[in-house]
């Protein structure tokens, strides 16, 4: 099961990426909502018990307001308007709470569910500046200014307590939201780290054969929807034992990257190019019929065969043999992959650095327009019809 729903998280910002466990913000909004309409109207109601009908109409009009904001969500999905809406509304009630005195002064007490809920539900900066905001002005009211301003019943012990609990716990909400962040943006990292390692092969950087096969699966399954033909190249290193018992495993690697890069370059974006084995390496081209397929495959070959790496001064040329196999018809992976294996097969026994395609339909005329050899052929792992080679060059 993905950690994360979003596939390509380390291409988002963490807080746009929802972690699985994590409570949605526009679920804890909606619940939220529901529990602010229901305290609203207890209390809007225990105001009119007490004969206070601003009270009444406020707290219903704020309760209105917070059904309007979720109603509205329901039927334009806009989450950013359903954030704002509801920081906005529970800002404004609680100033209302608090400059009215609602509940004889009590009222006052609902800030300290302002810092949670801002920073949870807000960005960091929104959550800051309102809370920063919300303190002077909670500040400001207070003071002696603020009380030739607006008459409170708030004492002067209250309001140097409600000010010094308020701002802590606005900042251990800071903090606390912060490491929150942070853990999760370090969280997103190492889910995108994993996910990178899991489909990609460290020495090259190319896909991996899990990751190479599932995609090639996919491919597939887009051949089945729109017919369109793909083929499959499957590539080996040639003679590349000895370049390792000659000049090292080092050495080796490096021709091992020299080929992906030169794969990497060749082929297209739509390409998939995958590192199949140690020294194979497979490219699924997809919407390419088997003479394309041919050809690139052949390309790929001369620009492997021009590309050296250079040992203790000396440069050691890599040359590389490919089966071509194109996925047609009724054609499984499976058996593109052996055809493509079996051509690759070929162009070992035929010398190498060479192209050897399977084909199970190609005339010879078909074959003859290629300029390449068309063989009826017999190997050690499989009889088949006919192979259509290039001709080596060197
Ligand atoms: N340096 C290095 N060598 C590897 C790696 N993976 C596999 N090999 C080596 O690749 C060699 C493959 O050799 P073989 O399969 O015998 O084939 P070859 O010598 O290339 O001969 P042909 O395929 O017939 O041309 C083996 O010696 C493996 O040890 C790798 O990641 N790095």
């Amino acid at each position: 099961m993905a950690l994360i729903s979003d596939s390509d998280a380390s291409r988002n910002n963490a807080a746009n990426v929802h972690i699985e466990g994590e409570i949605p913000v526009s679920t804890l909004i909606i619940w939220l909502t529901v529990a602010g309409v229901c305290a609203l109207s207890v209390f809007s109601v225990r105001g009119y018990m007490q004969g206070n009908t601003t009270t009444l109409y406020a707290l219903s009009a704020f309760a209105a307001l917070l059904a309007t904001n979720a109603i509205i969500y329901g039927f334009s999905r806009s989450e950013p308007l359903l954030h704002g809406g509801f920081v906005a509304l529970i800002t404004l009630l609680f100033s209302y709470l608090t400059v009215f005195a609602v509940e004889n002064g009590a009222g006052v007490l609902w800030l300290f569910a302002y810092p949670p809920v801002v920073f949870y539900i807000s960005n960091q900066k929104v959550g800051l500046i309102s809370c920063i905001g919300g303190w002077l002005a909670l500040a400001l009211l207070f003071s002696p200014i603020g009380g030739m301003i607006i008459k409170t019943p708030y004492s002067a012990d209250f309001s140097l307590l409600m000010l010094s609990a308020l701002g802590f716990v606005m900042v251990s909400c800071y903090a606390l939201d912060q490491s929150r962040r942070r853990s999760k943006q370090r969280l997103l990292q190492l889910a995108s780290e994993f996910e990178y390692a899991a489909k990609h092969d460290a020495l090259t950087g190319l896909f991996n054969r899990r990751e190479g096969h599932a995609r090639l699966e996919s491919e597939y399954e887009r051949y089945r929807r729109n017919h369109r033909p793909f083929s499959l190249l499957l590539m080996d290193i040639d003679l590349f034992k000895k370049v390792n018992d000659t000049y090292g495993h080092l050495a080796g690697d490096e021709m091992i990257k020299l080929v992906a890069r030169t794969l990497l370059r060749e082929c297209r974006k739509v390409d998939i190019v995958a590192r199949w084995g140690g020294e194979e390496f497979l490219v699924v081209l997809p919407e390419t019929g088997a003479r394309e397929a041919f050809l690139s495959a052949d390309r790929i070959r001369e620009a492997v065969a021009t590309q050296s790496i250079e040992v203790d001064g000396k440069k050691i040329q890599a040359t590389i043999s490919i089966g071509v196999a194109a996925i047609e018809q009724s054609k499984t992976i499976e058996r593109s992959l052996q055809h493509a294996d079996e051509g690759l097969y070929q162009a070992k026994t035929l010398g190498r650095n060479r192209v050897c395609e399977y084909s199970d339909r190609l005339s010879g005329a078909e074959a003859e327009k290629k300029q390449a050899p068309r063989q009826k052929v017999q190997t050690g792992r499989a009889t088949r019809k006919a192979l259509v080679t290039s001709p080596r060059r060197d």
